[in-house]
């Protein structure tokens, strides 16, 4: 179908940290985030805004340095740090590969990146470019999931599209329980009802408060982000 047109004019797309270690221990595998960059811009081409939000599993999480005696803050402020660094990567990675980017953080820290603004991120989507929020909320006490959501509604995405190391929402985690059965759609109540771990309860809510549906597919099947933005059938459909 020569003429299809994409289903969503802005979407956000939350992008796993974690993926982008690809089959390295830790930190950002180059192949990987090239890829992962790539399925960005195939959908940038179909005039599609995108907005991004990207994990920081690959490098830090709060409740890592909590679970070690860390003050569970602080060290969720690491966290937050090291999504920074993987928007920093992203949008550099970006910007070579001729997308426009630009990078803007919850949290102070000029030098390095911009702050959040909304009128300025919802300017430059309007222009085309691809915003990256780092940093997370900006709070300790949450995730990206949750600010994938929060930045989701703020700018007026039609959807959430969560890329993630699975393809799908399943009845129970797939990496630990092979008898776990993928859904097709499910609604945020059963999701949050049935303490489904692929995204924490906050998010959930917060997507579910503002009708705002979330996919989850795979960020390592390739053509897998632009075939959700065609609308067609991929991953599974977190809907109110
Ligand atoms: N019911 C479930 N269905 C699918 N995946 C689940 C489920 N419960 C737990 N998971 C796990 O959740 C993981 C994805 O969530 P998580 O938020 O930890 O990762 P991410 O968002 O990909 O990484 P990051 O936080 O670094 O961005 C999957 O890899 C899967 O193993
Ligand atoms: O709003 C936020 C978002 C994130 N954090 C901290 O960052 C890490 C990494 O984020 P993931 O969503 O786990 O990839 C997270 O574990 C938190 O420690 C935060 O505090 N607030």
């Amino acid at each position: 179908m020569q003429n299809a047109k994409p289903a969503f004019k802005r979407i956000l797309l939350k992008l796993s940290g974690e993926a982008l270690m690809g089959d390295d221990q830790f930190g950002i595998n180059h192949s990987t985030i090239v890829r992962m960059v790539d399925e960005v811009a195939e959908v940038t081409r179909l005039g599609v805004e995108v907005a991004v939000v990207i994990g920081g599993g690959n490098i830090f999480r709060g409740v890592a340095g909590g679970s070690v005696g860390m003050d569970r803050a602080t060290a969720d402020y690491m966290g937050m740090l090291a999504t920074v660094m993987n928007s920093l990567a992203l949008g550099d990675t970006m910007n070579k590969a001729g997308l426009t980017a630009r990078v803007m953080s919850a949290i102070g820290i000029e030098q390095v990146v911009e702050p959040y603004v909304r009128p300025k991120a919802l300017q430059y989507l309007e222009e085309g470019k691809v915003v990256i929020f780092a940093a997370g909320t900006g709070n300790p006490f949450f995730t990206t999931d949750t600010a994938a959501a929060l930045r989701g509604a703020e700018i007026g995405a039609q959807i959430v599209l969560k890329a993630t190391k699975v393809d799908g929402v399943y009845s129970a985690d797939p990496k630990k329980d092979p008898d776990a059965v993928r859904y097709t759609t499910l609604t945020f109540d059963e999701a949050m009802s049935k303490n489904l771990g692929i995204m924490d309860a906050t998010a959930f809510a917060l997507c579910r408060d503002q009708k705002l549906p979330i996919k989850v597919f795979s960020i390592f099947k390739h053509g897998a982000l632009k075939r959700v933005v065609m609308g067609e059938d991929e991953g599974t459909l977190v809907h109110v």
